[in-house]
């Protein structure tokens, strides 16, 4: 066993060959900060435990049947089963479920919930399909997987473009393989089927906490602070409505539509109802539209990139005018773009940390469903924010003590946590 302190394996290049490059370019930068008695176990994070490619089949409205890729990756179980939501959408393919799964693991053991990392999607533009295409779809994609989830196992929950439906879709399957009602094998249900109360909004919420902390930390008022959001669904509407609450002003919010901005501030409220009226922002009465690259060179104390991967990136890095970078989205900053943003003093809450509110309350929920007794949604949001800031003051200790930034300082707390664990469990004599 290897046990000299690690070197950039040769096969990572300082090119950006993807999101799971960038996830081991992540590791690789913190593993000299390991302690010494983890080295030899660092390769663990460097691949899957194990993945699986599914065809998934369906039958069109029109007769005719299509097949979709699709994935279930288990990253790492070390700590306890795998955990991670369900992408669909056109560009899925196995190197982002892979990184996706590999974030999932080291966020989870960053606010210390028992799970593994795992993720899974399928390659498909869910907008083109009808609903009972999807309800086709996302079946035949659960029994596809069905050998590698279970409560104990492996716990999907929604990501891009997936939801509560989509779980209750995917519970439903799993249980009729069963033979009984599981409801534990999936997070993120509706409420009626043993989902949690806090759930839909918890990813949103853990984002404005640790932006809060952050703020706090720099001396940044919210009252009046410019907010620039990235994404206008789950993550994105929800964190865009809590700064606001705050006494934020939402400045620009870009989803797959366009951009649209106003410098007084947008009415979130009302750009959700004409969203859901109308399936897009465009054309929205309350504010103008921009070109979607201006997005990045708004004047903004915060910007909250909530939607896909290496959105900001060597080529808009410079322009970002941010204090504040808090990442609602998985792997939103490339590690070029991470360093042009340090160079110029804007601190960035890694995704990591910052949308780890949804695991948090995933686990609540899983928790909730095993004890089949259910809290109060103020127990759940005091007790998402206790976890949240807590993690958020450990990194950021951890990163002023080490002068690293709070992605290394979060990485390393994390990578610790599973290696320990994985460790502590040794080998086959
Ligand atoms: N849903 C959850 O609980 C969690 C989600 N995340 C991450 O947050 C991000 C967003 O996820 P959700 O809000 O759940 O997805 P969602 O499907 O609810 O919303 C995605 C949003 O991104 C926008 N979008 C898509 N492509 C875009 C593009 N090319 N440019 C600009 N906007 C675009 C869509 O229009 C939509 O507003 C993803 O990175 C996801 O992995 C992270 C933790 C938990
Ligand atoms: O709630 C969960 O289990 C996972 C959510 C998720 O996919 C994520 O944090 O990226």
């Amino acid at each position: 066993m290897n046990v000299n302190a690690p070197q950039l394996p040769s096969y990572i290049s300082s090119e950006n060959l993807g999101p799971w490059h960038i996830y081991l370019q992540q590791v690789e930068q913190v593993a000299p900060f390991l302690d010494k008695s983890l080295w030899p176990w660092i390769e663990t994070l460097r691949r899957p435990k194990r993945s699986m490619i599914v065809d998934v089949p369906i039958r069109r409205d029109n007769g005719e049947v299509e097949h979709f890729e699709g994935y279930r990756v288990h990253h790492n179980t070390s700590r306890g089963p795998g955990k991670g939501g369900v992408r669909f959408h056109q560009d899925v393919t196995l190197s982002e479920v892979m990184a996706l799964a590999g974030w999932m693991t080291i966020k989870n053991a960053v606010v210390n919930v028992p799970f593994g990392g795992a993720k899974g999607g399928i390659r498909v533009d869910p907008r083109q399909l009808s609903l009972s295409e999807l309800e086709g779809l996302t079946r035949r994609y659960t029994s596809e997987i069905s050998s590698m989830i279970g409560p104990d196992k492996d716990i999907p929950a929604p990501d891009m473009n997936t939801n509560a439906q989509t779980m209750a879709w995917m519970m439903d399957t799993y249980s009729m393989g069963e033979g009984r009602t599981v409801t534990g094998v999936v997070t993120g249900k509706p409420i009626s089927l043993g989902g949690s109360l806090g759930r839909q909004d918890a990813t949103g919420r853990g984002v404005f906490v640790t932006a809060r902390e952050a703020a706090r930390k720099l001396q940044i008022p919210l009252e009046g602070a410019r907010v620039a959001v990235q994404g206008f669904g789950n993550v994105g509407e929800a964190s865009a409505r809590m700064f606001a609450q705050a006494g934020a002003r939402i400045v620009a919010i870009q989803d797959v539509s366009g951009t649209i901005y106003n410098a007084a501030g947008l009415d979130v409220a009302a750009l959700k109802a004409y969203q859901q009226a109308n399936g897009t922002l465009l054309s929205a009465p309350c504010g103008e539209f921009i070109d979607n690259t201006a997005f990045w060179g708004v004047p903004c104390e915060f910007m909250v990139p909530a939607a896909l991967e290496s959105q900001i990136n060597r080529f808009n890095a410079e322009q970002v005018l941010a204090r504040i970078v808090v990442e609602g989205a998985n792997g939103p900053t490339t590690p070029e773009a991470d360093a042009i943003l340090a160079e110029r003093g804007i601190t960035v809450v890694p995704d990591v940390l910052a949308n780890a509110g949804g695991v948090t309350v995933s686990y609540f929920e899983w928790v909730q469903d095993f004890s089949s007794f259910f809290w109060s949604e103020e127990e759940i949001n005091a007790r998402l924010e206790r976890i949240m800031a807590e993690a958020f003051n450990a990194i950021w200790q951890l990163a002023e003590q080490r002068g690293m930034s709070l992605r290394s300082a979060a990485f390393v707390i994390g990578c610790s946590r599973v290696l320990e664990a994985r460790a502590t469990r040794g080998l086959y004599p």
